[in-house]
């Protein structure tokens, strides 16, 4: 399947499911329940390495991992009014054990702020006991009317980071807010994935929170996902508690919250973003294997040339870098040059009898496809040295690529018309008013992605009333 990466190319969506189910990452779609999967061996790997590397950010900033019920009772749903609201629509209820009807009904989790809640109304008293930061990383479960997605849009979330902070004052928990924007910079960064941080709209915000800062990012369809979110919720989960803690000055009060979540969408970004025509494109930090050797077959010599990959993987395995040597007779090089193309393998090594008798090795970059000579005793510092090159450059191509889809427009019908063109995402001038902010999407048919979170300049008119703009808005299509 022929698929030109830098068009915003409208086959995307078949590239996608063709490279999850061809690359064995994920079966989805004929397990018999819909919006739910399977992650197969190769893409579980690729999941555990996602989910060390946010662990370890989020451990070394003071978190604490938790693992709650999945079952949250209606009752606990329910205290928080615009919460239970909010994901009506979408919660899965469990209403039977064995024969019997339950007196009340208990809801798979579709996030966890009324259980965390429930809990630290137990187990904290004092502001001394404060800050507290909890995560934990589970299935959580939104009954999705929408088109189901694999990863993108599904009904059980398999990888679901959710975290949970309570602070005695208002301005810690935004201090927070500001630490878990940073946290997911970094988990971002790390993964070469681009972004663009918004305050999400009033009507448009997390169901019980204050307000969302939220990260999207574009596919190469140039539709926009968001891809992690961070929210504030103020005191409104502990008043619905009634849960009250003493303060440094002796005072009772309710304290202030934030949760942040990332989701399956962040592994769907590494496949969508890097990938290219021949498949998955891996990000070292979460590729199951770094190197496969592929040892090109000789008449003569030919145990000779299998020796000599076999040492090339031993030595690149005792230095620590995952490295797989494919001595499948069954399969010719092509072949296997295909196969490993697909899974994201970063680099391939061939060795044949022109590299045993110069003692070097051919290295061949997946996210260039350029390939280099290497002497066999530089072996190890230009692996690593190409995996770094690789990481730097899978990022700065996507930071790229996305920015070339971002533009400013200062009038309501190009913005209009450029998303219909290009997609992406256009910047107006916005006065700050919602009731403008609702009628740029009505008028654009896209969906308002918030003001920027930093940094935005702020000139021109309001595109819709024409008074002097506060700041821009960014419009899209989203998933
Ligand atoms: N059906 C879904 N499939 C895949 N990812 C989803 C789905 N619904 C939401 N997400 C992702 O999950 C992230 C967090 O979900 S959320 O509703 O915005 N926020 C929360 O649930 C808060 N409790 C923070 S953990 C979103 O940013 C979005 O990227």
């Amino acid at each position: 399947m022929k698929l030109t990466r830098d068009k915003v190319s409208s086959n995307f969506s078949e590239w996608y499911d063709w490279v999850l189910s061809e690359a064995e990452i994920l079966d989805y779609g004929r397990y018999p329940v819909k919006g739910m999967g399977v992650w197969m061996p190769y893409g579980f790997k690729i999941r555990e390495r996602v989910l060390a590397n946010i662990r370890n950010l989020l451990n070394e900033t003071g978190h604490e991992e938790v693992l709650f019920p999945l079952l949250v009772p209606e009752t606990l749903l329910a205290k928080e009014a615009e919460h239970i609201e909010g994901f009506q629509g979408e919660v899965f209820w469990v209403t039977k054990g064995g024969n019997e009807e339950l007196d009340v009904k208990l809801a798979l989790r579709p996030t966890s702020e009324v259980s965390i809640t429930y809990m630290e109304n137990l187990w904290i008293k004092g502001y001394t006991q404060l800050p507290k930061k909890y995560y934990q990383i589970v299935s959580v479960f939104r009954y999705e009317t929408k088109a189901t997605r694999p990863l993108l849009r599904v009904r059980e979330i398999t990888t679901f980071k959710e975290a949970h902070t309570i602070h005695e004052s208002y301005e810690d928990a935004e201090r927070q807010v500001r630490e878990a924007i940073s946290i997911y910079k970094k988990f971002f960064d790390s993964l070469g994935i681009p972004y663009v941080i918004s305050v999400r709209p009033e009507w448009d915000k997390f169901a019980g929170a204050l307000y969302t800062v939220a990260f999207d990012t574009i596919f190469p369809d140039g539709r926009v996902v968001q891809i992690g979110t961070v929210h504030h919720l103020g005191q409104n989960f502990t008043k619905a508690f009634d849960m009250k803690i003493q303060r440094a000055d002796g005072s009772l009060d309710y304290p202030h919250q934030t949760s942040y979540g990332i989701s399956d969408r962040a592994i769907a970004a590494i496949i969508a973003i890097h990938g290219d025509d021949h498949g998955a494109v891996l990000h070292p930090l979460v590729a199951p294997i770094l190197v496969v050797v592929i040892p090109i077959p000789a008449k003569e010599e030919g145990e000779k040339v299998k020796d000599y990959a076999r040492k090339i993987a031993h030595s690149l395995n005792s230095a620590g870098i995952i490295t797989k040597i494919d001595d499948n007779e069954k399969a010719t090089p092509g072949e296997k040059y295909y196969y490993w193309e697909l899974r994201g393998v970063p680099l391939r090594v061939e060795v044949g009898r022109r590299e045993l008798a110069s003692k070097t090795v051919s290295i061949k970059r997946r996210d260039t496809l350029e390939s280099k000579e290497v002497e066999l005793n530089h072996l190890i510092d230009a692996v690593r040295e190409i995996l770094k090159q690789i990481e730097d450059n899978m990022r700065t191509s996507s930071w790229k690529r996305m920015k070339d889809l971002v533009s400013r427009v200062d009038d309501l019908n190009l913005a209009k018309s450029r998303l219909e063109s290009k997609l992406g995402i256009v910047e107006v001038p916005w006065c700050g008013n919602n009731k403008c902010g609702l009628k740029m999407e009505e008028q654009t048919g896209g969906r308002v992605l918030g003001s920027p979170y930093e940094g935005a300049e702020i000139q021109g008119k309001c595109v819709v009333c024409g008074s002097p703009a506060e700041t821009v808005l960014r419009i899209a299509k989203t998933y």
